[in-house]
């Protein structure tokens, strides 16, 4: 079962994050950053590399895709927060 992050975790877990482009979300226990890529079709071929993860770890993110950009948003909602699936999505998108 997965369950939320605890505090321990967070400093380890989320440190490397935070310090490679990932920030807290004001007010939610979720984190956020935005990727920017050469043009649409580069973003959109990330987002289908990170899709096919998300599915295949059952674990999806909350994105925003605008012609380069992708905001991307992790928190585990059957939790209700952060969950060490977000932080293994996250080094995955920051990996691909
Ligand atoms: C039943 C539940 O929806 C699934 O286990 C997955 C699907 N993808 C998910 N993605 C995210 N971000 N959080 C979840 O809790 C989650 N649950």
């Amino acid at each position: 079962m997965t369950e939320k992050l605890s505090d321990t975790a967070r400093k380890t877990v989320l440190a490397p994050l935070l310090d490679n482009g990932w920030s807290m979300v004001e007010g939610r226990d979720a984190i956020v950053k935005t990727f920017t890529f050469e043009d649409f079709t580069q973003a959109f071929a990330w987002m289908t590399r990170a899709a096919l993860w998300a599915e295949k770890w059952d674990h999806h993110p909350e994105w925003f895709n605008v012609y380069k950009t992708v905001k991307v948003t992790l928190s585990t909602h059957d939790v209700g927060g952060l969950s060490t699936l977000d932080a293994k999505l996250a080094r995955k998108m920051d990996s691909l």
